[in-house]
C-alpha cells in the first residue's frame, strides 16, 4: 500500500489545525512535518511546540523530518511533543548508529534521510536498525522545487538492498517535487511513502489533489 504524507510546509501556518484536519479527511496517511534550523538548510521553520500543538488535531502518524544540525540534541523534545517517526539526515550525524538507537529508546520509529548529492552507501551499515529510508528527490530547504530525476536510481538501489536483506517492512519515503507525474517513477523504483507539499496544499481541492497522486500510482 502506498502512503501519502502531505507536508505542512506548504500549508497555511495560521490555520494549521484546520489544514491538517482537511487533509486527514481527504485521505492522507501520515502528516509530514519539516523542521529546519537555518544551519543544515538555508531556511527556518518550526520546533517541538508546533508539533505538540498539532498533535491533538489528528489521529494520523506525525512524520517528523529533521533538517537540523546536531539532531541528537532534540530527539527527546520531538518525541515528547508527539512525533511518531523521527527522520534525521545522515549528513548531520557523526554517530549515525547511536542517533538511530536514541530515537528508538524514546519509543519512536527511526528514519534516515539522504540528500540528492549523497550516496546511498552511507545507510548500508544501518539498514537493519531503521524503520525508514528517506530519499530526498530535491535538495532540502524549500517546498515547490523541481524533482531531480537521477534520484530514482537511488530508490531502486535501496529497495534492492532491502529485498536482499529480507527487510520488507522498511519504508522508502521520497520527498520533494512529488506530483501525479513524478509519483509513478518513484513507486515503480520501490518507494512506498510519498511526501507531497505543494502538490497537496498548493491546490484548492486537497481531496482531488491526494486522489490524483494516488490514482497515478495505482494506474501507472
Ligand atoms: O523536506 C522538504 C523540503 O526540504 C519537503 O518535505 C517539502 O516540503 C516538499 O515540498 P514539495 O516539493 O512537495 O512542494
Ligand atoms: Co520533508
Amino acid at each position: 500500500m502506498i502512503k501519502i504524507a502531505p507536508s505542512i510546509l506548504s500549508a497555511d501556518f495560521a490555520q494549521l489545525g484546520q489544514e491538517i484536519s482537511i487533509v486527514e479527511a481527504a485521505g492522507a496517511d501520515w502528516i509530514h512535518v519539516d523542521v529546519m534550523d537555518g544551519h543544515f538548510v538555508p531556511n527556518i521553520t518550526l520546533g517541538p511546540p508546533i508539533v505538540s500543538a498539532i498533535k491533538p488535531h489528528t489521529s494520523l502518524p506525525l512524520d517528523v523530518h529533521l533538517m537540523i544540525d546536531k539532531p541528537e540534541q532534540y530527539i527527546a523534545d520531538f518525541a515528547k511533543a508527539g512525533a511518531d517517526m523521527i527522520t534525521v539526515h545522515a549528513e548531520a550525524c557523526i554517530h549515525l548508529h547511536r542517533v538511530i538507537h536514541l530515537i528508538k529508546e524514546h519509543g519512536v520509529q527511526a528514519g534516515i534521510a539522504i540528500n540528492p548529492g549523497t550516496s546511498a552507501a552511507v545507510i548500508q551499515e544501518v539498514l537493519e536498525d531503521i524503520d525508514m529510508v528517506l530519499i530526498m528527490t530535491v535538495n532540502p530547504g524549500f517546498g515547490g522545487q523541481a524533482f531531480i530525476p537521477r534520484t530514482v536510481q537511488k530508490v531502486r538501489q535501496v529497495r534492492q538492498w532491502l529485498n536482499e536483506a529480507s527487510l520488507f517492512d522498511v519504508h522508502i519515503e521520497v520527498d520533494g517535487g512529488i506530483t501525479s507525474e513524478t509519483a509513478p517513477l518513484v513507486v515503480e523504483a520501490g518507494a512506498d511513502v510519498l511526501v507531497a507539499g505543494s502538490a497537496v496544499f498548493g491546490q484548492k481541492d486537497r481531496e482531488a489533489a491526494i486522489q490524483a497522486i494516488r490514482s497515478s500510482v495505482q494506474n501507472g
